[in-house]
């Protein structure tokens, strides 16, 4: 049975179970619980405090986990990330109150507050920095304006809690982060390919759009060039003589220019439908 770490709580909790749900795994329905079993597919799921889930997976208790980039440099545990999941993106980046540090050069000497010690540590160690790290449990923001330091290192999603507290961003972000699944090394894939495919056909499923459409048998050219699918669109006769239907992949973020495009050049009757999942 496969054993996964999944997030108890916190900003990658729902959307984690959500992805699961969707690629047909069972999840847990009370909030509460810290396990639950899918016998079907065999797999067990574990959940555990996102900060703790590289510690599980890094040490082969559990054979994956599913946490953030950031939190996982944090632990400064050697566990591979096997796939990007494609939410709960954030940057991890220096601020301090606008008009008093403004370069990364700095920051020798003083007193940088943060929940993730292992990613400051671990940069100002490479940049051969000396600096003080006041570690904290969060609500770092505050930790300026209330005297335990200079400057802080955190999580910035939209900017509007530095912004709340007076802060200003410093250089640029120390990582980009976003939540991953991961193993212990890169052949934790191996047993995994199952739950790999379907993962990524949610990815898949929720950045593609089906488009459907009807057009002139000669302007068929024109139109594929705009909607070229993933291995080649689909054509079918129509009933009605010198027009064809065609089906094809398209990204989501295209999708309205491409249906203004199509009907500039004359195609009708187009559709789009999402894709609730698939194996490419
Ligand atoms: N707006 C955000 N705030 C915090 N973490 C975020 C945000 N957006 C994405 N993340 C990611 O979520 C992970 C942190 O999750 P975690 O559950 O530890 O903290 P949290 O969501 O702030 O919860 P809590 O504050 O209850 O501990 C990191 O990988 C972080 O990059
Ligand atoms: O850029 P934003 O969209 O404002 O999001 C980032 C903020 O959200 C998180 O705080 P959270 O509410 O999780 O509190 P915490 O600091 O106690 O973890 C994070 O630690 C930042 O403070
Ligand atoms: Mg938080």
């Amino acid at each position: 049975m496969l054993r996964i770490a999944i997030p108890n709580k916190g900003t990658l909790s729902a959307p984690a179970s959500q992805m699961l749900r969707d690629a047909g795994y069972r999840q847990r329905t009370d909030p509460k619980d810290l396990i639950c079993r899918d016998e079907s597919n065999n797999v067990e799921f574990f959940y555990l405090r996102p900060k703790d889930i590289a510690t599980y997976v890094g040490s082969g208790d559990l054979d994956l986990g599913i946490t953030g980039r950031d939190l996982l440099v944090d632990s400064g545990v050697p566990a591979a990330e096997l796939l990007d999941l494609n939410f709960g993106r954030a940057t991890f980046r220096w601020a301090a109150p606008a008009g008093t540090l403004t370069s990364v050069d700095e920051f020798g000497g003083r007193r940088i507050a943060t929940a993730y010690p292992g990613v400051v540590g671990r940069y100002l160690a490479e940049h051969e920095l000396t600096a003080d790290v006041v570690r904290l449990d969060g609500a770092v923001e505050n930790a300026v304006r209330l005297g335990v330091a200079d400057l802080i290192a955190d999580v910035v999603e939209t900017g509007a809690t530095l912004r709340q507290a007076g802060l200003v961003t410093i250089g640029d972000p120390i990582m980009q982060s976003s939540a991953i699944l991961i193993g212990r090394d890169a052949e934790a894939a191996g047993p995994a390919a199952q739950l790999l495919r379907r993962l990524h056909g949610v990815l898949v499923a929720r950045s593609f759009v089906m488009l459907a459409y009807d057009v002139r048998a000669d302007l068929l050219d024109q139109a594929t060039a705009l909607t070229p699918g993933i291995e080649s669109p689909t054509v079918s006769p129509l009933h009605r003589e010198g027009w064809v239907a065609v089906q094809a992949m398209v990204q989501r973020s295209d999708v309205h220019r491409i249906m203004d495009e199509l009907y500039d050049l004359g195609a009708r009757a187009i559709l789009v439908t999402a894709i609730a999942n698939c194996r490419l």
